[in-house]
């Protein structure tokens, strides 16, 4: 019996966190690069400013002016995922098509597949022969499922290519290249895309707004350093294009809210390609290693009282390592890109809202969890509350880029 991440991967080939060191990951390695680096990342501004006005706009629907809670996990996982396929596919998603919840649902049960302690049959081979292990059921009706909507994106964007309607997006730029990927390969390349940043960065932007509710002392001191560099919000809109972060205090929440969250706690398990010495310790080639990024995250040597959640720290030290993305040559390769988006997202809603709790928030990095054998750790889906700090300042600004929320 196949372990249950070879099973998933079967027709479209492992995605670029999955595959083994070798030609296939560097080709994938080198298109996906190329479309996170710093330039790219830029000319994907307007996407990050449209996705982040869209979710403005659920927030004040959803939460009927800010009289209801709201849960944000899907509105989160909507903007991040459309995010994506825009870049992709040229197309975005909205909350009210079943293909947005059947791409998060399928994502999110493959991502609680690659956990560590909850799929023991592709860390310990014996488990492979245990008679009632569902996993491999489970992971080939995932996989008839993943493939459905990857074939149904690659038909949509052929024919609107074809038909000289399609927007840019790396499948049209990778088509009329004078050397194009063959489609299973760019498949896998764009489905990296989708699935590297779907849960991690939609857990970031979860716990940062589940700590900012239970918080109101860092949300005001949020508030009043935004309101110290944009003293309009025609300013705090536009600013989304800079090139750079232009407040620090919002640059070291989203840091902090990153280590002290650690969306994905332990990182991807990783093959040795020689052998080495770790302290008096040989360690072979083909070894499995595994970054405890949590640990390393909430190390005493390098953060002065790590339990504490303290953005300051980052202004006080601001050459800290962070540990959330991985490290070395297999380090994550969207990391621009998810610091970008969590920026801007925040930005935005702390000036124009006040974040509440429902009475079951819980911003505890170990009780808050929802599902703590889950691959990429998000919060638990309580209820928050965004109220308007000014209900038609708000809605004057998102009438002007208009969004509509289907
Ligand atoms: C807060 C958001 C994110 C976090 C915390 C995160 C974290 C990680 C981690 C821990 C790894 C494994 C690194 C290792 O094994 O050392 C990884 C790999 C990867 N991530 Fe991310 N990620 C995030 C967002 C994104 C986004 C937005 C994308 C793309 C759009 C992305 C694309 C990738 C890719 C392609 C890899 C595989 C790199 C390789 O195997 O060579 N990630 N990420």
């Amino acid at each position: 019996m196949e372990p249950v991440l070879g099973i998933i991967a079967g027709t479209l080939g492992t995605t670029i966190g999955t595959a083994g060191f070798g030609d296939a990951l560097k080709k994938g390695r080198k298109a996906t690069a190329a479309e996170l680096s710093k330039p790219a990342v830029k000319a994907n501004l307007g996407k990050i400013d449209l996705e982040t006005r869209h979710l403005l706009q659920e927030l004040l629907v959803y939460g009927s002016e800010g009289q209801h809670p709201v849960l944000v996990s899907k509105p989160i996982k909507r903007l991040t995922l459309s995010l994506s396929l825009s870049i992709c596919y040229g197309r975005r998603v909205y909350l009210g098509d079943p293909l947005t919840h059947d791409i998060i649902d399928v994502e999110d049960e493959i991502l609680k597949f690659r956990s560590m302690t909850d799929n023991l049959q592709d860390y310990l081979p014996l488990f492979r022969i245990w008679p009632l292990n569902s996993y491999s059921r489970r992971a080939v009706e995932l996989r008839k499922r993943r493939d459905a909507y990857v074939l149904r994106l690659n038909e949509e964007i052929e024919a609107k290519l074809q038909a000289g309607s399609n927007q840019d997006c790396l499948y049209a730029k990778n088509m009329t290249s004078s050397h194009p990927l063959p489609v299973k390969e760019l498949s896998t390349v764009l489905l990296t895309f989708l699935s590297g940043g779907l849960a991690t960065a939609s857990s970031t932007i979860h716990w940062s707004l589940t700590l900012l509710a239970t918080r109101p002392d860092i949300q005001e001191a949020a508030y009043k350093a935004i309101r110290n560099v944009y003293t309009n919000d025609k300013q705090l809109f536009e600013s989304c294009m800079l090139d750079t972060e232009e407040i620090p205090y919002i640059s070291a929440l989203v840091r902090e809210s990153l280590r002290y969250y650690t969306p994905s706690r332990l990182a991807l398990p990783r093959l040795t390609v020689q052998t080495f010495q770790y302290e008096d310790k040989i360690i072979p080639e083909g070894t499995t290693v595994i970054l405890n990024t949590y640990a390393c995250n909430m190390d005493p040597n390098l953060f002065e009282d790590p339990e504490t959640f303290r953005p300051e720290r980052w202004l006080e030290h601001p050459d800290l390592p962070i540990f959330s993305y991985g490290l070395g040559y297999r380090m994550c390769a969207g990391y621009t890109l998810a610091n970008r988006e969590i920026y801007v997202l925040l930005t935005r809603i702390i000036a124009l809202f006040e974040i509440g709790p429902s009475p079951d928030t819980d911003a505890d990095h170990i009780t808050g969890c929802a599902d703590p054998s889950h691959q990429a750790m998000a919060p638990k889906n309580s209820g928050l509350y965004f109220r308007p700090r000014d209900v038609n300042k708000i809605k004057d600004i998102l009438a002007q880029g208009h969004v509509d929320i289907i």
